[in-house]
């Protein structure tokens, strides 16, 4: 038996049932019979991600060289973490033995911090309830009644876009759809209108984008907070930025207010708030039978609530964003997919009267087009877990124990040629419904997989898609010279375009 800590440092792959497949290169290829790459003394493999301009590409790298191992390692400083690129085994990790998984690594654990409270950093039953009590906001019957909500906060994208082809400008794609999207899951989950698509220093925007940005003291503090947090407690440093304090402010005025006029909306802060309502109730029902429960209250306190508002807010802005941006610059390029897909929503538009809630989630190249665009630009390049119960990785030799991480590198599966043909290249038919069966299961998973996937996803993808037939139903995408291909942004741990998408609009003349 390997624990990780063994398989990580010394030995070489142990594996019984991976195939090895022809022709890719293992890590014998590499002349090597660890799976270690280049392990330097101090920062473990973390000196890559210095050197590197974007986060996710030390991995990728390690990935195109190990990945037929269906396991591979690297050190985060002093600590071994599992690479697990075996989509037979992420599987079984992420869905099948989904409860000796159920944590992810803290992004902070300072006891009353916002960031410590938000449900993505949560664990095990705190974890359980939680999500439970959020997942309905998504529920179908939610999701229609904020498709109007979605509908208008589109319309005013395509009015601001208009408004700069006007002006001859060209449009920042990333700058326009945040805007957008932070309009948009302010206004759906908590009733507040930020109106950053007309403002010109769009404040909620701002604050979230720079949550997502990174500087070189940004990156020392959160490489600390992630991986040394004793030491980034020594330092006396705090898990919650000044960017978080804004969005304190705005919600406790809002739950306040909300609280004060005693208005029901149906939105996600009326369920939270009605969640610990209810409990209040079943709880006194409960202690009247002399029953004990472990219940929504002791979860759900005035602060968490508060970091549940507050991760909404930010979690729903770059991802979408970045996704339309990203999603906007390869139509532009792609004219022909451009035409087909206008002409998809133009014949919705007409059979239905209008842009409808299941015409936009039926369309199937609108879908195969945010599938494309999220295959090859997944906002979020990586995901991980943390070990809660010892387990034994199936057909192989390797133990995990409580506390052992795993990652899954969700740019490199959606990248690798092993599962895609050309996958450098925008092919949208890809993930047409003739096609799909052609998709390998736990290569493709832009919202991350099993019961802590994102628990947005379903808002999410109608969200861009509503943004998106709206924009293609008033105007043309084109590609200005100069800005002709995607860059990518190193200066964030998100994938997002580096200085914004440039696009030029041209309005369509309506028949
Ligand atoms: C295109 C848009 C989006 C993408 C690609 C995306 C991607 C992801 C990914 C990869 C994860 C981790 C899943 C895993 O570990 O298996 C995640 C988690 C999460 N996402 Fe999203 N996301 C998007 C939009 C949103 C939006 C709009 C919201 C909120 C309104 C949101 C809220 C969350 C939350 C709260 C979690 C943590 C869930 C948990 O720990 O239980 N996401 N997302």
């Amino acid at each position: 038996m390997y624990t990780v800590s063994h398989f990580v440092s010394i030995h070489p792959v142990n594996k019984t049932t991976t195939e090895q497949t022809k022709g890719q290169p293992t890590n014998q290829d590499a002349g090597d019979d660890t799976v270690i790459v280049g392990v330097s003394v101090v920062l473990g493999h973390m000196h890559q991600f210095f050197l590197c301009n974007h986060p996710w590409l030390p991995m990728d790298q390690a990935y195109k060289k190990y990945s037929r191992e269906g396991l591979f390692g690297r050190y985060e400083i002093f600590s071994p973490v599992l690479i697990v690129t075996d989509p037979e085994i992420l599987k079984q990790i992420l869905v099948k033995d989904f409860d000796n998984f159920t944590d992810r690594r803290k992004f902070g654990d300072q006891p009353g911090s916002i960031m410590t409270s938000m449900l993505s950093n949560m664990d095990g039953e705190e974890w359980k309830i939680l999500r439970s009590i959020m997942t309905p906001t998504f529920s179908s019957g939610k999701m229609k009644r904020m498709f109007g909500l979605v509908c208008t906060n589109a319309d005013s994208l395509v009015a601001s876009c208009l408004n700069d082809a006007q002006n001859n400008l060209l449009v920042d794609m990333k700058d326009k759809c945040g805007r957008f999207t932070m309009d948009t899951i302010a206004s759906c989950a908590f009733g507040i209108e930020p109106k950053s698509m007309t403002d010109e220093k769009p404040v909620f925007a701002q604050k979230a984008d720079n949550f997502f940005s990174m500087s070189p003291f940004k990156f020392v503090r959160f490489m600390l907070m992630f991986m040394l947090p004793k030491v980034f407690d020594a330092l006396g440093l705090k898990v919650d930025t000044a960017d978080i304090d804004f969005f304190r402010d705005v919600v406790e005025k809002t739950i306040r207010s909300r609280q004060q006029n005693d208005r029901q909306r149906g939105d996600f802060l009326d369920l939270m708030l009605n969640a610990r309502e209810t409990d209040n109730e079943e709880e006194k029902t409960n202690q009247d039978k002399n029953l004990s429960t472990k219940s929504a209250k002791h979860v759900l306190t005035n602060h968490t609530v508060l970091a549940q508002c507050i991760m909404f807010l930010i979690a729903g802005y770059d991802t979408t964003a970045s996704t339309l941006a990203f999603a906007s610059q390869l139509l532009a390029k792609d004219v022909k997919v451009q035409q087909q897909l206008r002409e998809e929503i133009q014949k919705m538009v007409k059979e239905e009267g209008e842009l409808t809630y299941q015409g936009v989630m039926e369309a199937k190249l609108l879908d195969a087009c945010i599938n494309e665009t999220l295959r090859m630009y997944p906002p979020g390049a990586l995901g991980e877990r943390k070990c809660t119960r010892p387990y034994k990785v199936a057909g192989t030799e390797v133990t995990l124990m409580p506390g052992d991480l795993l990652q899954f590198p969700i740019w490199s599966f959606h990248r690798d040629p092993h599962y895609w043909t050309d996958p450098e290249t925008f092919k949208p038919q890809r993930f047409l419904p003739d096609n799909k069966a052609n998709i390998t299961p736990f290569t493709f998973m832009p919202f991350g997989m099993g019961p802590r996937n994102c628990i947005a996803m379903r808002f999410a993808q109608m969200e861009a898609k509503v943004a998106l037939a709206k924009l293609l139903l008033c105007v043309e995408l084109q590609v200005v010279p100069g800005h002709d291909n995607i860059i990518l942004d190193s200066n964030s741990f998100l994938l997002r375009p580096k200085d914004g998408q440039k696009i030029r609009v041209t309005p369509i003349k309506q028949e």
